[in-house]
């Protein structure tokens, strides 16, 4: 399976085109804009997220219902776009039009932002240029290509979900949520207004949100996304490249101001010995092989264990503030300080949206490069039999 995303922040719309799904598999625009919902959400958002209401357009790969096994095109339109026709045309500029008299130019770069290296590295004088696809604007098609992944891996049995861990230093406990099923984690952070299975920590997160935009301010935190059901052996040791847990920290890591990535028990690794890390193996006719813990994440030797993948990522603090940071300007090289027209003060939950979706689209591309049937039900035995074969190995 292969993808791609398209489409500037404020253009006329957003593509994604993925290409290698097996044929024969029920996806709908339904399924797609449900996950699109949730991304759209979580408290914290700013003023953007009021305009668009994210609906994708399936224009090929998909007929009555069913997968063709053709590259699926998926579209959601930028309602913002019609405040931005003129100012992001496609059309050439009338001789007459000095560039740096465009409406709305960008001349300012944000600390923390892709403006001024961006603007450096491609030549653009306008960092509009830079900030229309640097935007996070484009983690909209990386969940509607996860919601695709997603609906493949339900039908070979494999479960997702994701939740806020931590919000500006306000972490939740885990002994709140580690005895729920899938199912009910997910009821509970659905139902959240930070996505956090934590009722307390909610509540507090909730205050620390509208605090902090009430100082000009914003705040990161961190998101953990579980994947369930997953064979074991999908990733490999034998070249470094095939490596999964390899592949899962890339995934996360290219989400929009994510800066770190862990398995399991992570950096708390460090603190602790050996025998209080690994997971020792055992047997039963019912399971086959399994963990009696799962501290580290269901990864080994870079494939999967069979047991939960636990990966969690720490996204910074959102870089515009409306207290803003100091930058300079590159016509004039004076220092200024940037005023702000909208932002959001925290995009952790929507974040752990996307986290989810990244994290569901790299597992379904590595079980589809293991196994190579063309259709959904040639997978489905396949990969029935080979649970099989490892329970009894
Ligand atoms: C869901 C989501 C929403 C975001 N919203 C904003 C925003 O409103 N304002 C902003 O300055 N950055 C926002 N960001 C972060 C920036 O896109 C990101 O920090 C920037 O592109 C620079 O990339 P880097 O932080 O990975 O270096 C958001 C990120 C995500 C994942
Ligand atoms: C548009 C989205 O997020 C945007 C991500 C973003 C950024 O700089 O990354 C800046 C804001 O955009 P704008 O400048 O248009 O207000 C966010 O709203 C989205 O998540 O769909």
């Amino acid at each position: 399976m292969r993808y791609f995303t398209a489409g500037e922040s404020h253009g006329p719309q957003l593509t994604a085109i993925i290409e290698g799904l097996p044929a024969q598999m029920p996806l709908t625009a339904e399924m797609i804009n449900k996950e699109l919902k949730r991304r759209q959400g979580g408290h914290g958002r700013g003023r953007r997220m009021q305009i668009e209401k994210d609906q994708v357009l399936i224009t090929s790969g998909v007929r009555h219902g069913k997968t063709l096994g053709s590259p699926v095109t998926l579209t959601v339109v930028n309602d913002d776009w019609k405040h931005w026709t003129g100012i992001m045309g496609i059309e050439p500029l009338a001789d007459d039009v000095n560039p740096e008299d465009i409406k709305r130019r960008i001349s300012r770069p944000r600390p923390g932002h892709a403006d001024l290296v961006g603007g450096m590295k491609y030549g653009h004088r306008d960092l509009r240029n830079v900030l229309e696809r640097s935007s996070a604007r484009e983690t909209t098609m990386r969940v509607a290509i996860g919601a695709v992944a997603k609906q493949f891996l339900r039908q070979i049995g494999i479960e997702t979900v994701s939740h806020v861990t931590e919000i500006g230093g306000i972490v939740t406990d885990p002994s709140s949520y580690e005895n729920l099923s899938m199912d009910e984690l997910r009821t509970v952070i659905e139902n959240d207004p930070v996505y956090c299975a934590d009722k307390d920590a909610s509540v507090r997160m909730v205050s620390a949100i509208d605090d902090i935009k009430g100082r000009g301010d914003t705040l990161g935190g961190v998101v953990e996304v579980i994947i369930d059901g997953c064979p074991p052996g999908i990733g490999s040791y034998v070249q470094f490249d095939r490596k999964l847990d390899g592949k899962l920290a890339g995934a996360m890591m290219s989400i929009n101001a994510f800066k770190g990535v862990e398995f399991g028990l992570g950096f708390k690794m460090a603190q602790k010995p050996g025998s209080e890390v690994h997971d020792e193996i055992t047997w039963s006719k019912d399971r086959g092989y399994f963990r009696k813990s799962n501290r580290l994440g269901g990864l080994e030797g870079g494939m999967t264990t069979g047991m939960p993948i636990v990966v969690r990522g720490v996204m910074k603090p959102i870089p515009t503030l409306y207290k803003p940071l100091e930058s300079v300007d590159i016509d004039t090289k004076e220092p200024f300080v940037a005023t702000i027209e909208r932002s959001d003060p925290c995009a952790v939950p929507a974040a752990s949206v996307v986290a989810e979706h990244v994290i569901a689209t790299e597992i379904a591309k590595a079980i589809m490069e293991e196994f190579r049937s063309d259709t959904i039900t040639g997978l489905q035995k396949e990969i029935e039999q080979y649970r099989q074969y490892v329970k009894e190995f």
